[in-house]
């Protein structure tokens, strides 16, 4: 459920690499709940972002707050207050199914107790126990993802941040993917994602297009294919990234 209490809100961030601006006074606010897509071109600049919005890279400048907490000098409190998971951040490989869990909920700071509880369940959902001690990297993609995702907010986080989940995987598999982030928003997560598949985009709430390092647009998946007389989001990124 989307409530009206802004969770992340950014006012002119901006980031440099030397001359080079990949983020240029970007502004917006992502409401608890959302399921917020960060959509654009390689190099637009999306990867940049969420790397501040986690607490892993400073900005040059801007004013910039996730889970009520500075994206300056608050860096720590952010990490505890979000997961997040991409292609190239993610599972271990090498170890099983339940060690990566274990793992995971160790990082993140929680009790070897409640790790324990909270696994059994989760192996259940996902219809992974009998899989539990089988090596990660054995798995099909789509598990994999599922796993990490569920990994990421195992810790019931107030955010998510997802950098291409889905990367290679199937239609099928990736709607499957989407079934547990509804799931999550229902648990009052909020999911900031960033997906090159126009047909995700259509299950975002609302989604920010970005061009050269800045946001070129942002509304719901409806209204901007109104504005852009598209009939898919796909249209509507033709539209504006080419
Ligand atoms: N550490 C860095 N030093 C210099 N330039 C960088 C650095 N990180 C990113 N860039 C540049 O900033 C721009 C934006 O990169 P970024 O990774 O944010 O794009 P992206 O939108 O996430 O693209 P992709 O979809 O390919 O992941 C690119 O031109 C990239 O080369």
């Amino acid at each position: 459920m989307i409530t009206d209490s802004k969770i992340i809100e950014v006012k002119d961030l901006v980031k440099k690499f030397g001359s080079f601006v990949a983020n240029d006074h970007l502004t917006f606010d992502v409401y608890q709940g959302e399921i917020f897509g960060f959509l654009g071109a390689n190099g637009a600049g999306k990867t940049t972002a969420i790397k501040i919005l986690c607490g892993l890279s400073s900005p040059t400048s801007g004013k910039i707050s996730v889970a009520g907490f500075d994206a300056f000098t608050q860096t720590e409190l952010i990490k505890r207050n979000i997961g997040y998971m991409s292609q190239k951040f993610s599972l271990y490989e090498d170890l099983t199914v339940a060690e990566n869990i274990r793992f995971y909920g160790g990082i993140y700071g929680m009790a070897m107790k409640e790790i324990k509880q909270k696994s059994e369940d989760l192996l259940r959902r996902l219809g992974l126990y009998e899989e539990r001690n089988t090596l990660v990297a054995s798995l099909p993609l789509g598990w994999k993802q599922k796993l990490a995702f569920s990994v990421a907010i195992f810790h019931d986080p107030k955010i998510v941040f997802l950098d291409e989940p889905t990367g290679g995987v199937d239609p099928i598999t990736r709607r499957q993917f989407w079934e547990l982030i509804y799931e999550a928003t229902e648990r009052g997560i909020t999911v900031f994602v960033t997906t090159h598949y126009m047909d995700e985009a259509e299950y975002c709430n609302r989604v920010t297009i970005m061009v050269n390092g800045k946001i070129e647009a942002l509304d719901t998946p409806t209204m901007l294919k109104d504005a852009y007389k598209a009939e898919t989001m796909d249209e509507v990124f033709l539209k504006l990234a080419r």
